[in-house]
């Protein structure tokens, strides 16, 4: 099971750091790790995700993929306990990610509700609290500042522009690195996978399923979006809903 964090197992806050998971989410999420191998797939760096999410028997792929951990509690699903990081494909990338959040930071300070966060592989600059008129004021700024980086790429969110580096490494490629690491790559008959999450970056993800041609996307949305996901889900609390689901139907096999 591959979870998005924001906008799948938490409804959209104005303030990142006040996107709490509740706790039936979490029991959710739990009850799903127990019978299924589960990670956590998200744009945010994976301290703070794993600080909003405190499952320590989860794989957690951070920073849009780019920084994957396995589980730090043994899980009936790891055969080691596998506290060590799996996968840093930007590493050579944390310097210039500093810098460029630094320089951001002070460009974009004089935009009222702008702020730029720090996701260690990569920056998101967020604009839901900004006025609708400074928002082309804002993203030119972010432009400017990237044209002194060539190997970084700008992509867009749900009112975020998220800075990463151009390597060909997203939320589709993390998929497959842990379908790879744990060992389910070639195992077509048994593997399902299932992959939720609700923003443009998680279209990478449902891609790499369909062309698969195993397991199912799952696109979070109220209204009808153009996806490579299969079928959809309107709000966290039907993912909810969807994982108890889940789990009850496992007990009862
Ligand atoms: O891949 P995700 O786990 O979905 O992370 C994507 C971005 O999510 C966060 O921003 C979004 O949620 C915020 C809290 O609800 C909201 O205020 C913001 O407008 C949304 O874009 C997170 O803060 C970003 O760093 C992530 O890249």
């Amino acid at each position: 099971m591959f979870l998005d964090y924001d906008g799948t197992l938490t409804p959209i806050v104005k303030d990142p750091d006040s996107a709490v998971m509740s706790e039936e989410m979490r029991d959710a999420v739990r009850g799903v790790a127990e019978h299924f191998p589960t990670a956590i797939v998200s744009g945010r760096c994976r301290d703070k995700v794993f600080n909003f999410v405190k499952l320590a028997e989860l794989y957690y792929a951070g920073s849009h993929g780019m920084d994957i951990k396995g589980p730090t509690a043994q899980s009936k699903h790891t055969k080691a306990k596998a506290e060590a990081v799996l996968c840093q494909p930007a590493s050579a990338f944390l310097p210039v990610i500093d810098e460029v959040y630094r320089t951001l930071t002070a460009r974009t300070a004089p935009i009222p509700g702008a702020t730029v966060e720090n996701n260690k592989f990569c920056l998101s600059v967020h604009f839901r609290c900004v006025q609708e008129e400074k928002w082309r004021a804002l993203e030119e700024q972010v432009r400017s500042v990237l044209k002194e980086y060539p190997d970084l790429r700008l992509t867009k969110g749900r009112k975020v522009l998220e800075i990463r580096p151009s390597i060909e490494w997203d939320k589709g490629n993390a998929l497959q690195f842990l379908l790879e690491s744990l060992g389910f790559a070639d195992s077509n008959d048994n593997v399902f996978p299932i992959y939720i999450g609700d923003d443009r970056t998680d279209e990478d993800a449902f891609k790499v399923l369909r062309s698969m041609g195993q397991g199912i996307g799952i696109l979070v949305s109220k209204i009808p979006k153009e996806t490579a996901a299969s079928y959809s889900l309107r709000e966290p609390s039907e993912v909810k809903e969807f994982l108890r689901k889940l789990v009850r139907s496992k007990q009862r096999d």
